[in-house]
């Protein structure tokens, strides 16, 4: 008896013993408990708070691209960018005690001092050295989101060899340019759209070198391409590649197979890039699944051949054929852009495949962004001012009203 009652007190002894070790444990327990409900509450406050915000930032975005679209509209879908690239170190070596040739004034407007006249240009907007391709990107993201709406939109890089046209429609790896972030911004467009629309994109990627179209889509060289005027007034190049674009994985296989043809005809014909037109197309189709209409737009980036004259270059044989070539069409746009200006009845669309491909983007209907790529070097600052005043010729052009293109039926290019 007594031995039992002695272990039922031992065990009683080592039970409040217990008690007592594991009161700490479940205190802490308690407040571990308390403090995971707290961090709990705190992180579904900061997720309403993300939610609020980004839908904020949905909403600022889209009044932004409506307050665009109204300029655009009131602008007469004409505008004209300006963008100064950084100097190298050997450009501002050069410079010595002289002062830089260009002086941006501010957002709107731009100073070329050469040799001893001083001339002033205006634009839409410019871009100093240091803004990056965010900043340009911004100023044509909402003209690029309205090809869902069934507009045609039209982006020049205009200028001088080596002044920034390829670095800002296509950029080097790691600072996407204007056609990578078009195409980033049109997935999350028809992402947001997706429960109400259908939306298809495809794109092809030709050049204009010497007169001659050639696809660089298509394993096939030496293709006779021409550009030919659709019933309703659209053009197209029949035989051109198209290609299914639904990732930015798809976007960069396709410019990276755009590139290496390129790279290809180049080294066959013995010369640069620069020497012929850049035209990367994309073609979207987005119909409305209530109504059953479709809104066809499409985006031509277009990246121009150096825009250098023929007294500069100093060329001949192959070389100066080129030229006269790159002249011809740089001459026909803007004669294109001229009457337009000057509304005349007849508009020389026909003068160059350029200006005849992209017909139904330039004229009258479409929305038109010229970026003229400057080079901030002295030794360029007599094309530079060329290349501005080409930039305000093309800025008085008026383009009118842009028109949507609408029909029904289902979404195919
Ligand atoms: N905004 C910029 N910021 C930094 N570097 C730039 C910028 N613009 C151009 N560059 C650099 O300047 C050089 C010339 O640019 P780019 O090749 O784009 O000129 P381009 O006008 O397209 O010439 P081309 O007519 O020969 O194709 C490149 O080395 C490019 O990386």
């Amino acid at each position: 008896m007594e031995t039992a009652l002695a272990s039922v007190r031992a065990a009683d002894g080592a039970r409040s013993e217990a008690e007592q070790s594991i009161a700490p444990l479940q205190q802490e327990l308690a407040e571990l408990g308390a403090r995971l409900s707290e961090q709990q509450n705190l992180r579904e406050n900061w997720e309403l708070q993300y939610r609020e915000l980004q839908s904020a930032h949905n909403q600022v975005k889209k009044e932004h691209s409506k307050l665009v679209r109204d300029m655009l509209e009131l602008k007469g879908n004409i505008r004209v960018l300006c963008r100064v690239r950084p100097m190298t170190a050997q450009e501002t070596g050069a410079l010595k005690n002289h002062p830089a040739p260009i002086y941006v004034r501010d957002t709107e407007a731009i100073t070329l001092t050469e040799k001893t006249s001083r001339h002033m240009f205006a634009f839409d907007r410019v871009f100093l050295p240091h803004e990056g391709q965010q900043d340009v990107f911004k100023e044509v993201g909402a003209a690029v989101a309205s090809i869902l709406e069934g507009y045609n939109v039209c982006i020049m890089a205009y200028g001088q060899t080596g002044s920034g046209k390829t670095y800002t429609i296509c950029g080097p790896p790691g600072e996407p340019g204007v056609n990578r972030r078009a195409l980033q911004e049109l997935f999350s467009c028809a992402a947001e759209l997706a429960s109400t629309h259908e939306v298809q994109f495809n794109a092809s990627i030709l050049e204009i070198y010497n007169e001659t179209i050639r696809d660089l889509l298509s394993p096939v060289a030496d293709q006779k391409l021409e550009v030919k005027e659709n019933p309703d007034g659209s053009m197209y190049v029949p035989g051109l590649t198209l290609q299914t674009l639904d990732s930015m994985a798809t976007v960069e296989a396709l410019v990276q197979k755009g590139a290496a043809n390129r790279a290809v005809s180049a080294t066959r014909m013995n010369e640069h890039s620069s020497r012929s037109h850049l035209v990367f197309t994309v073609y979207v189709a987005c119909k409305d699944n209530t109504t059953g209409t479709v809104a066809r737009g499409k985006l031509h980036l277009v990246d121009l051949a150096g825009s250098e004259r023929l007294s500069r270059s100093l060329v001949e044989g192959d070389r100066l054929k080129e030229t006269q070539a790159i002249n011809k069409s740089l001459a026909a746009l803007g004669g294109v852009m001229q009457a337009l200006q000057a509304k005349l009845p007849h508009v020389p669309y026909r003068n160059s495949r350029l200006t005849r491909l992209l017909e139904d983007s330039l004229g009258g209907h479409g929305r038109v962004i010229m970026i003229v790529a400057c080079s901030p070097a002295l030794e360029d600052a007599g094309e530079t001012r060329c290349t501005l005043e080409f930039g305000e010729r093309v800025r008085k052009a008026e383009l009118g009203q842009a028109k949507r293109h609408i029909s029904t039926g289902r979404p195919s290019n």
